[in-house]
């Protein structure tokens, strides 16, 4: 009998990423659990362990520092045994730009998409050399929308669809699915660690609803899972769109607007 692949979760400690583990160990996947809080990654292990008898490995990191993410980087490269990577560590950060610290938004894109490119860098080359395996990224609605007013929060997650809608193109063809998952708002404690008061806000999606919704996703392979969007279809109308644009681009020639009469 072959024994369950492991899966690296990411930001495991609590909300998504927490769901996520509860999902994949009852699926009877081992996990390794990664996040800063090891006491809260080591209750949650203790706790998947007793209910579903599943190997869970806790590696506290911070995902900012580069000698933490390396470390991580290291389990993804070396430890086969890892076949899925779910990226989901992130934060928000409320405000306008212009009042935003430079260093807490250099930690914001630090955390959202570097981290979240490297480690996707280490694991990629050896799944497309197994032919298979899976990369799953949390983005957002907002990173569709900078009407929402969160620009580099939203930039960050455009970031995250973009390169998973290059990845799934670049590594399909080797067996490696890459899903990206855009939740809207959903009731987890980002909120509060952005200083954003949910009380004034229409309602959160439950976190557990999310994760389920983001897995039966998965289990289609879909590769990008929008759970709050009920009419499917205006998401392929706008990805329609976007690649008919891209027809329309002439490299070689400008555009009539922009010729400047001789
Ligand atoms: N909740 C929402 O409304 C939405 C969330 N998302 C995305 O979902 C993902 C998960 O968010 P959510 O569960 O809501 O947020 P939570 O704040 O509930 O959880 C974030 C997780 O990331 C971990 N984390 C935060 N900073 C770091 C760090 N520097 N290094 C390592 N781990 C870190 C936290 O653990 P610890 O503090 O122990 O390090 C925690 O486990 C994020 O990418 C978020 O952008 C997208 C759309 C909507
Ligand atoms: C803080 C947020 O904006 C939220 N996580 C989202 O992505 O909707």
């Amino acid at each position: 009998m072959t024994s369950p692949s492991t899966v690296l979760i990411t930001g495991a400690s609590t909300g998504i990423g927490a769901i996520y583990a509860d999902r994949f160990a009852r699926r009877g996947h081992a996990l390794v659990l990664v996040a800063r809080d090891k006491a809260r990654l080591e209750a949650l292990a203790t706790r998947l362990r007793e209910e579903t008898g599943a190997a869970v490995d806790i590696l506290a990191a911070d995902l900012t520092q580069p000698g933490d993410l390396a470390a991580v980087e290291a389990r993804l490269r070396e430890d086969a045994r890892i076949e899925t990577l779910i990226n989901n560590a992130g934060a928000a950060l409320s405000g306008p730009f212009i009042d935003q610290p430079t260093d807490d938004v250099a930690r914001l894109v630090s955390l959202n998409t570097t981290a979240l490119v490297r480690l996707a860098s280490a694991i990629a080359p050896r799944l497309a050399q197994a032919g298979k395996g899976a990369i799953v990224n949390i983005g957002s609605v907002v990173g569709l929308a900078p009407e929402f007013g969160m620009s580099v929060y939203g930039a960050t997650k455009a970031f995250v669809l973009f390169l998973s809608q290059g990845l799934s193109m670049e590594l399909a063809p080797k067996g490696v699915y890459v899903q990206a998952v855009l939740p809207a708002g959903t009731r987890t404690e980002i909120w509060e660690r952005a200083g954003i008061d949910t009380r004034a806000m229409p309602d959160l999606m439950g976190v557990e609803e999310l994760v389920d919704a983001a897995l039966a996703g998965f289990d289609r392979r879909e590769l990008v899972t929008i759970p709050p969007l009920h009419d499917a279809a205006r998401w392929e109308t706008l990805n329609a769109a976007r690649q008919a644009l891209i027809a329309d681009i002439r490299q070689a020639q400008v555009a009539q607007r922009y010729r400047t009469a001789a």
